[in-house]
């Protein structure tokens, strides 16, 4: 549906995007990741033909991007874009105006965005009287007002608490379910691992791995992560390393890949000897991965 091959783009001498290139197919909902300063916003930005890449090819339904392609994209940015002293009604209006709905096509989609968000109870409340998350489901209703085929979602849940969240993880989940395409951008790993179909991850200016969480679990070669705490971490990597198992720094945790499975007794004998306070086993989860591809 949406297909970027090898976009670049600088700024000056700064060059941001290098041969960056990923395809979303249509239904799906895709996961843009990677650090801060990566390249994300830029990206989204030439998606929806704001910016104008130097070199590279963009289609959306087949399409080259252009401004004819600006009405199938509906956009929510990272930073709220609301009218604080108008109603929620009268915010999904007048974006509705602007894409140049009818009265009675905007009156319909008014309704169906506020539904589509859960807020029809507070249509006619102003934004400053809105919860964050309310303002953020709003956000996101206004990017549906048009009927786009692709939603871009900057962040959806940055800052919101975990209630608000489960709202809109639900919110997007049906947006999916209606058939709309999502491109979204997190820093939240679990938010990716929970809600993209495919992920792809930016370094460097360039997508370094894109596929379905299952398959960038093939990119470790371990069946399961263990985290050891222990006073004597030396003697716990030498140890690890007879074993051929891979050790690697989550934060200040410090943890092995495991080859295989092995039952808890014995894992706790393979650091036999080793004055070890706490074990705790986990699968391979996208947060290991990252860390892989970002750092490695
Ligand atoms: N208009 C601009 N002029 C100059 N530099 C820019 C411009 N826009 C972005 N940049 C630079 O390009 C780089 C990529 O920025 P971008 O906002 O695309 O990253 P991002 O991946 O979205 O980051 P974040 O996760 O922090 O939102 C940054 O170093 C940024 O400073």
């Amino acid at each position: 549906m949406l297909h970027i091959k090898r976009l670049s783009k600088s700024f000056g001498k700064r060059q941001v995007l290098q041969d960056l290139t990923l395809h979303v197919q249509l239904g799906e909902i895709y996961g843009l990741l990677g650090p801060n300063g990566a390249g994300k916003t830029t990206t989204i930005n030439i998606i929806c033909n704001l910016l104008k890449e130097d070199r590279g090819e963009i289609t959306l339904n087949k399409q080259p991007i252009s401004e004819a392609t600006k009405s199938l994209i509906g956009v929510a940015p990272q930073d709220n874009l609301l009218y604080n002293s108008l109603t929620c009604a009268e915010n999904l209006d007048f974006f509705a105006r602007i894409y140049g709905l009818s009265a009675q096509q905007r009156w319909e989609q008014v309704q169906v965005c506020l539904e589509a968000v859960n807020l029809v109870d507070r249509a006619k409340s102003p934004v400053e009287t809105l919860s964050g998350g309310m303002k953020r489901r709003l956000n996101i209703a206004v990017a549906l007002v048009h009927q786009p085929k692709l939603v871009i979602l900057d962040e959806p849940t940055t800052g919101l608490d975990i209630e608000a969240r489960y709202e809109v993880w639900e919110l997007i989940r049906n947006l999916k379910k209606q058939g709309i395409t999502v491109l979204l951008t997190t820093h939240l790993l679990d938010e990716a691992e929970r809600l993209c179909d495919k992920i792809g991850i930016i370094k460097g200016g360039r997508i370094v791995v894109e596929g379905s969480l299952s398959a960038l679990r093939e990119l470790i070669p371990a069946q399961e992560i263990v985290v050891v705490q222990t006073r004597d971490e030396e003697s716990a990597i030498a140890r690890a390393k007879q074993l051929g198992f891979t050790h690697r720094r989550y934060g200040n945790d410090l943890a092995f890949w495991l080859p295989k499975h092995l039952e808890l007794k014995e894992i706790i004998a393979c650091f036999d000897g080793i004055a070890v306070d706490a074990i705790a086993r986990s699968p391979v989860r996208l947060e290991h991965i990252y860390v892989e591809v970002t750092q490695g």
